[in-house]
């Protein structure tokens, strides 16, 4: 038996931090959205009690170290599945790019293993389960667009955004997600506006989501490397109508609801970047079957 899921990137539209905790992670408020982005996941039931795993990429483990593998073998471990799986990872989203890939891997994972080993469990208890792999793979197990605080698993639903084009431009390189937390300034923070961005949300109100982008972590990364500026300042000479790093970045995307800017942004930026796409954010959360 064979199972094929799409497992969706995330953008940030806001990333604000409160502040360190005991544990060492931050407390976060953020506004994610799954794109029209994705992996493609194929699971394989193996009969033999084995996690097998491959992908053609050369910047994922083929290991215990690739968050797929360790979605199944906490499903595996927790409900002593006896059965095993060959998980094969075609990749799309640019990796370590602040676009949650493997977070969106695992989450798939776990969605998909539920179905194949049989397991009857709920959305719910997968991203409880996620949260143990990693902050965003809760958001990922469930999709959509959500408000996460916590360090990123406690997750309200919200409406589908208002929509428009996400054109997205990866820089050559890739961030640590560890270094850019450690090196955020607590004090200079100035922190976005979680609470209207919601309302533009709520409201479809397009230029309230544009007003209200806002991601603490950009400054961090913009420091680290100036091309995130320069990608940022030639989506805005090219039209753009808003733009923002996500996550942890180095992606940056830029918000645009008239087609021929979508295209002069995307046209603009290829070539000058590793990678650029032109997609739609995707309204609505992922179910079980
Ligand atoms: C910044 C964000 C925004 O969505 O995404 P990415 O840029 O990675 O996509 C997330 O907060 C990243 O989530 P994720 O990549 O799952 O993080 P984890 O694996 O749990 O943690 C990686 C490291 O980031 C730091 N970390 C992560 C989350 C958090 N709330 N506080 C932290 O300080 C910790 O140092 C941790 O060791
Ligand atoms: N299935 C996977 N896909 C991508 N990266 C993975 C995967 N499993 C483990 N990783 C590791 O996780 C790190 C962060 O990857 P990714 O989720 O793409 O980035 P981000 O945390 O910026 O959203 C990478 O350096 C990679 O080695």
């Amino acid at each position: 038996m064979k199972l094929l899921i799409k497992a969706p990137a995330k953008i940030n539209l806001s990333l604000d931090v409160l502040h360190k905790r005991q544990d060492g992670y931050h407390e976060v408020e953020m506004i994610m959205t799954t794109i029209d982005l994705a992996d493609r996941i194929e699971l394989m039931l193996l009969d033999s009690d084995s996690i097998r795993i491959n992908s053609q990429s050369r910047f994922v483990p083929d290991d215990q170290r690739n968050l797929a593998y360790q979605a199944a073998k906490l499903l595996k471990e927790r409900y002593k599945v006896t059965k095993g799986v060959q998980i094969a990872i075609e990749k799309t989203i640019p990796v370590a790019a602040g676009l949650a890939g493997g977070s969106s891997d695992a989450a798939a994972t776990l969605r998909g293993l539920n179905k194949l080993w049989d397991l009857g469990l709920s959305l719910d208890e997968l991203a409880e389960l996620g949260a143990e792999i990693g902050s965003d793979v809760s958001f990922c197990v469930y999709g959509g667009t959500a408000l996460a605080k916590g360090r990123g698993e406690v997750i309200t639903q919200l409406p589908a955004p208002p929509t428009c084009w996400v054109v997205l431009a990866k820089p050559f390189i890739g961030v640590s997600t560890a270094d850019v937390y450690r090196r955020l300034e607590l004090d200079h923070i100035v922190h976005p506006n979680t609470a209207d961005m919601i309302k533009a949300i709520e409201e479809d109100d397009f230029n309230g989501m544009c007003k209200n982008v806002g991601n603490v972590l950009e400054d961090v990364t913009l420091k680290l490397y100036p091309e995130v500026a320069q990608i940022k300042d030639q989506m805005i000479r090219f039209g753009a109508d808003a733009v923002l790093m996500s996550g942890s970045g180095p992606t940056v995307f830029a918000l645009v609801q008239h087609d021929s800017r979508m295209h002069r942004i995307y046209n603009g930026l290829r070539g000058f970047c590793d990678q650029v796409f032109a997609v739609r954010m995707l309204g609505t959360r992922h179910t079980l079957d």
